[in-house]
C-alpha cells in the first residue's frame, strides 16, 4: 500500500501548458506570429513516432505553428545538416528539436552543434550547456526532461530545495548532468551516481531528493529510499506484460513504484510522471524561444 503522495505529473503538466497556450495566445494578439516548432524524425523508430506525435500534438494545442519532418532511416548525414540550415534560416521556426537516437551513421554531436542555440528547444547545444552549468540558468534554453522534473521538485517541496542531499542516478547529457547542474544552481548538496559508482544503495539512502535516469526497470529499490524522501523517476522502459496479453507490453520506471512509495514521502508515477512534464517544458522552451528572437521581453519564469 503506498503512503507517499503520488505527484501527479500529468496534472502539472495540464497547467504549465494551460499557462503556455495564454502566453502564446497573447504573443499572437501582439504580434500576429505564433511559436513555431520543428521536430525532425529521422528513422522509423515506434517509440521515438509516438513522442514525435505527442510533441506535435501539444504544439498544435498550444496554438503553436508545429512541424514534422520525417526523414527515411538511411538519409545522408549532409541530407540532415541541410534540414538543419533550412530550419535555422526560415522565420518561422524558433524552435529545432531532433529526436534521439540518431541513426549510427550520422554524427549526433556534428548535427546538435549545426542547431543555433537561440533555437535550440532541447538545450543540447554546447552554448545553452555552457550557460546552464556556468550559472545562467535564465539565459539558456534548459534541457526538457531536467526542467520538468525540477518543477515537479519545487511544485511538491515549495522553496526548500536549499541544502537538502540530491543523488542522481545517471550522468548522460540529457538528464543527469543537466539535472545535476539544475539541483546544484537550487543549492542542493547534489551526488551524481553511475554504473561505477560503489555501494549505489548506500548512496541513495542518503538522499532528500532521488532523481533515477539509468533505463534499467525498477532498478532502484525500495529499502534504498529514505523514509520521506522525495523521488523522481525519469525512467521509461517498455517491459513484456503477458498478463495484459499476447506481445503487449507496460511502462515502468527506473524505480521499483511499489515499494519505493511505502518509504518515499512523494514519489512519481510512470507512466504520468516526467514523462508529460518533459513535453510541457518543451513548449516553454518554444515559447521562450519565440519572444527572445523577436527580441521581446520574456514572461515570468515557470521555475
Ligand atoms: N521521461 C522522459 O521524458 C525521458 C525519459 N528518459 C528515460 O530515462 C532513462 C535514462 O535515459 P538517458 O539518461 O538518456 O540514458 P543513458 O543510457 O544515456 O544513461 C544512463 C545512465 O545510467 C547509468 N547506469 C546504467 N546502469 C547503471 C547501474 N547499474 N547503476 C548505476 N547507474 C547505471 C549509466 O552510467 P554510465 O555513464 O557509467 O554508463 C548512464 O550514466 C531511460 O529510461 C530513458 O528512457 C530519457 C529522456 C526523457
Ligand atoms: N531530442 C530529443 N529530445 C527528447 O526530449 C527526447 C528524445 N530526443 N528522445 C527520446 C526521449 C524520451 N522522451 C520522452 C518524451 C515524452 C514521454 C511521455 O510523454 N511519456 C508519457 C507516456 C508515454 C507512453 O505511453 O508511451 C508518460 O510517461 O506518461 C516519454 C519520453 C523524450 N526524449
Amino acid at each position: 500500500m503506498p503512503q507517499a503522495q503520488i505527484i501527479d505529473g500529468k496534472a502539472i503538466a495540464e497547467s504549465v501548458r494551460g499557462e503556455i497556450t495564454e502566453r502564446a495566445a497573447k504573443l499572437l494578439s501582439e504580434t500576429g506570429k505564433r511559436p513555431g516548432l520543428a521536430v525532425i524524425l529521422v528513422g522509423e523508430d515506434p517509440a521515438s513516432q509516438v513522442y514525435v506525435r505527442n510533441k506535435d500534438r501539444a504544439a498544435e494545442a498550444c496554438g503553436f505553428h508545429s512541424v514534422k519532418h520525417t526523414m527515411p532511416a538511411d538519409s545522408s548525414e549532409d541530407a540532415v545538416l541541410g534540414m538543419v540550415d533550412q530550419l535555422n534560416n526560415d522565420p518561422d521556426i524558433h524552435g529545432i528539436l531532433v529526436q534521439l537516437p540518431l541513426p549510427g551513421h550520422i554524427d549526433e554531436s556534428k548535427v546538435l552543434r549545426l542547431i543555433k542555440p537561440e533555437k535550440d528547444v532541447d538545450g543540447f547545444h554546447p552554448i545553452n550547456v555552457g550557460l546552464l552549468t556556468a550559472g545562467e540558468r535564465d539565459s539558456a534554453l534548459v534541457p526538457c526532461t531536467p526542467a520538468g522534473s525540477l518543477v515537479l521538485l519545487k511544485r511538491t517541496l515549495g522553496d526548500t530545495l536549499s541544502g537538502k542531499n540530491a543523488v542522481v542516478v545517471g550522468r548522460s547529457n540529457i538528464v543527469g548532468k543537466p539535472m545535476a547542474s539544475l539541483l546544484l544552481q537550487e543549492s542542493c548538496t547534489v551526488t551524481i551516481a553511475h554504473s561505477r559508482t560503489k555501494a549505489l544503495p548506500d548512496v541513495v539512502r542518503a538522499a532528500d531528493i532521488v532523481v533515477a535516469a539509468v533505463g534499467r526497470p525498477e532498478m532502484v529499490k525500495g529499502d534504498w529510499i529514505k523514509p520521506g524522501a522525495t523521488v523522481v523517476d525519469v525512467g521509461i522502459n517498455r517491459i513484456p506484460a503477458p498478463e495484459k496479453g499476447e506481445g503487449k507490453s507496460r511502462l515502468v520506471g527506473d524505480v521499483a513504484f511499489e515499494e519505493a512509495a511505502e518509504h518515499a514521502g512523494a514519489i512519481t508515477p510512470v507512466p504520468g510522471g516526467v514523462g508529460p512534464m518533459t513535453i510541457a517544458m518543451l513548449m516553454v522552451n518554444t515559447l521562450t524561444a519565440a519572444r527572445r528572437l523577436m527580441g521581446l521581453p520574456e514572461d515570468e519564469p515557470l521555475f
